[in-house]
């Protein structure tokens, strides 16, 4: 089937999620800061959470494909399974020895099994050594609560590690060392699962930051593509030359965003809900700037600006205005909302989202501005500090009619 996606409200068709597993049960207080959460979620809760969210997507015709049996499958593919795990055990934290008694261990695991412990990691305890399989110096050294394979809790966010640019994929190239080996699988699952052959990758892992949750597709021949905490400015430029290369888009606006981890992708900030319409954090409605890029004659990439974000957006999009939904939120409601993700929906078709039912003054404004507002819970799931656009990576978008 051929992946297609050229909007942020087309029909959505098909989504990748990653239900989340054993890789949260790994978050402690000691370690869940560097794992990006922040909290130590409920694991069954944050299940449950997850499949009504599936279900609700499933429930509006919307096909749900799931990384780990994406990624089991993959592994029966003897070149990928040989791929994966020389990435992992090239690791060089753990020195010959260790290497050696890891890759040991993962030669008797079953391709889910395997899939298991590439996404739940390998705690120093569950690694069996003995005198015929030493573990060496760096495991003696090593302490019962570190890993031999850190866990990815973050994979859940399935919209940061890869997205889909019209017909082409990009795998991203995670800024934050615990994200990092999250695109060795994706990677990994478009180069050889059967149902991705043929697929052209219009950005890699090697390439400078960018994280598909400051990728926004406005419209057909427009993205946005936010810099700050994750994207940097020099890989807004190179996905800017690729994009433009492959002549995916016309114009892209680089959008500077704070710094800092309430603002962490310009999905934080802005989602679209119409083709016209965006849902946006007020305090940002009229401060963003974007700079508008477009190919230069030389293939160099040309760049105007800064304008005010709205402005350049609906310039680019070749439309009277961007219409923002306004919160109408007071400061102090609005930055709690924000914070737990109200502005991150994932819109299924024009008009219609996915957003947490928690961000109660967010949905009813929405909802007042005509678009439908598909509840989910997120109370465990939210403490990744990701909400449903977040948790999503579409593939598959039909017209936006
Ligand atoms: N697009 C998004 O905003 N994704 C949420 C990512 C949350 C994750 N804990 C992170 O810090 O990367």
């Amino acid at each position: 089937m051929t992946n297609y996606v050229g909007s942020e409200v087309g029909r959505l068709a098909t989504v990748l999620l990653h239900r989340p597993g054993r890789e949260l049960a790994r978050l402690t207080p000691r370690n869940n800061d560097s794992l990006l959460f922040d909290g130590i979620p409920w694991v069954g809760r944050a299940q449950e959470e997850h499949d009504t969210f599936a279900a609700a997507l499933r429930a509006r015709g919307v096909e749900v494909l799931y990384v780990s049996q994406l990624l089991a499958e993959t592994l029966s593919v003897p070149e990928a399974r040989a791929e994966i795990t020389a990435s992992v055990v090239d690791d060089p934290r753990l020195g010959d020895t260790l290497r050696r008694r890891v890759a040991d261990h993962l030669t008797y695991l079953d391709p889910s099994g395997l899939a298991g412990v590439l996404i739940g990691g390998l705690a120093h305890d569950e690694l069996r050594t003995s005198v015929d399989r030493p573990g060496g110096l760096v495991y003696s050294l090593m302490a019962s609560n570190e890993f031999v394979i850190d866990p990815l809790p973050n994979l859940l966010f399935t919209r940061d590690s890869s997205v889909w640019v019209r017909d082409r994929v990009a795998v991203t190239s995670l800024a934050m060392p615990a994200r990092r080996r999250e695109t060795t699988l994706t990677d990994a699952i478009y180069r050889f699962h059967p149902r991705f052959v043929g697929t052209q990758f219009v950005y890699d892992a090697s390439l400078e930051p960018v994280e598909g949750g400051d990728v926004l597709l406005l419209a057909e021949g427009v993205i946005a593509i936010g810099v700050g905490e994750r994207t940097t400015p020099a890989g807004a430029e190179r996905l800017a030359r690729r994009v433009f290369e492959a002549e995916l888009a016309h114009t892209i606006l680089v959008v500077p965003i704070t710094q800092e981890r309430a603002t962490m992708h310009l999905d934080t900030i802005v989602t679209m809900v119409d083709a016209d319409a965006v849902i946006m954090y007020p305090k940002y409605a009229d401060t963003l700037q974007a700079y508008t890029v477009i190919a230069g004659a030389d293939g160099e990439p040309q760049v105007d600006g800064p304008a005010p974000f709205l402005r350049a957006a609906a310039d680019a999009m070749d439309i009277g205005m961007l219409r923002v939904i306004d919160t109408g939120l007071d400061p102090v409601t609005a930055e709690r909302e924000q914070w737990d993700d109200g502005n991150n929906t994932l819109a299924i078709a024009p008009r219609l989202c996915v957003a947490y039912e928690r961000n109660v003054e967010t949905n009813a404004q929405l909802e007042r501005a005509g678009i439908e507002v598909i509840r989910i819970p997120g109370s465990e799931l939210g403490s990744g500090r990701g909400g449903p656009r977040c948790m999503s990576c579409p593939m598959l978008r039909n017209g936006v009619g």
